[in-house]
């Protein structure tokens, strides 16, 4: 595989860490980049591994979920008030952390689903955590 192209994005996503014994554990945010990146044996026939506009098309909805959202562990005792007071704006994670591993994960299941390019495979997820720290997911 070549070929190795990437699209990025930003959003603005907060969660809070139940297990972590620090202050992670408190509700907190990030301004994440979320990198999507493909790799291909070759080029097709526009001289490109694909447009990159494909992979904005196959990321968009995924990415969107953690734009100005909350991401919570379902165990924790209030989850369901504040599912309830903000609905889809809290990011359900069944009995999980939503640590920035599990971020990448989700996203990687989410956009592999989506991008059909003949040709062209998801290899990575990459999910910034601050500026000096980041995870990244791939099968
Ligand atoms: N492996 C992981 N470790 C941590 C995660 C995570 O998702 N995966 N998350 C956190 C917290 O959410 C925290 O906000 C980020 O931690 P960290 O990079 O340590 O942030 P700091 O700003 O405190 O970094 P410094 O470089 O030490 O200032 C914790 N760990």
């Amino acid at each position: 595989m070549p070929f190795r192209i990437a699209k990025s994005f930003t959003v603005e996503s907060g969660h809070l860490l139940t297990k972590h014994p620090g202050s992670c554990r408190f509700p907190h945010g990030h301004s994440r980049t979320i990198e999507i990146i493909v790799t291909s044996d070759q080029l097709d026939a526009a001289d490109m591994v694909c447009d990159f506009k494909a992979l904005k098309a196959a990321a968009t909805d995924a990415v969107h979920r953690f734009d100005h959202t909350f991401a919570l562990n379902t165990a924790d005792p209030r989850f369901a008030e504040l599912r309830a007071a903000y609905g889809d704006h809290v990011v359900a994670f069944p009995d999980t952390d939503p640590t920035t591993e599990v971020l990448a994960r989700e996203i990687f299941q989410q956009v592999r689903a989506k991008l059909q390019v003949p040709g062209v495979r998801l290899e990575r997820v990459r999910v910034t955590e601050t500026a000096t720290s980041w995870a990244e997911y791939w099968e």
